[in-house]
């Protein structure tokens, strides 16, 4: 199944216990990989993140758009979000994510991280407007940038890299044993796209 990628095996769990996370190394042949990346960093209409946190409002310099099924709205750090339509690049990206996971997916959130200098910090995908312990899938574009998990007990930490056109799946209680966070880094000075395909719940 895995033809761009002899080194990754999908069985494998990356983490030790407590949740599943399976890498499958790159999907995409790099031509598409980097047709996609150029596709949606023209397209997508990304704005900054925003939080209100005790208060404070926070915006940053990594962008988001947020894509759904149906027009969800998805509350976090006290912000509300109201999902775009589809695009045809992003349901022919669902539909390739899902035949290689046999898992279905109802929304998409997209990253764009301009440089090594932008990152997200240390959190589990556990919303209530999220699917408990459903299956998140996590396609990268552009930038390779490293993914870390860490325990939230033992604080046993595991990390992975990301490449241009790679998938990466989170699923069972990962979420709520682990948390996982992008560092920002001096090393990288290109963009990068994330785009995690969720189940979202009424
Ligand atoms: O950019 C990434 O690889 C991770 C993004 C992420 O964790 C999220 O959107 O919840
Ligand atoms: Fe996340």
């Amino acid at each position: 199944m895995d033809l761009f990628n002899d080194e990754a095996d999908s069985t494998v769990n990356v983490l030790p216990k407590d949740g599943i996370v399976n890498y499958y190394g790159s999907i995409l042949p790099l031509p598409e990989a980097s047709h996609y990346l150029q596709r949606l960093l023209a397209i997508v209409p990304w704005r900054p993140d925003e939080a209100f946190i005790f208060g404070k409002h926070y915006i940053t310099k990594r962008k988001v758009a947020w894509y759904a099924d149906e027009p969800y709205e998805y509350r976090y750090s006290n912000i509300s979000k109201r999902a775009l339509e589809w695009i045809p690049e992003l349901l022919e990206l669902r539909a390739r994510v899902m035949q290689y996971t046999g898992e279905r997916f109802n929304s998409c959130l997209l990253n764009l991280y301009p440089t090594g200098n932008e990152g997200m910090a240390w959190h589990s995908d556990d919303e209530k407007d999220l699917k408990k312990d459903g299956a998140i899938a996590s396609l990268s574009l552009g930038a390779t940038r490293k993914f870390a998990f860490r325990h939230k007990q033992t604080k046993e930490t595991v990390s992975v890299m990301l490449p241009h056109g790679s998938l990466l799946v989170m699923k069972g209680t990962t979420q709520t044993y682990w948390l996982h966070r992008l560092p920002p880094t001096k090393r990288v000075t290109q963009p990068r796209i994330n785009l995690t395909f969720r189940t979202m719940v009424r």
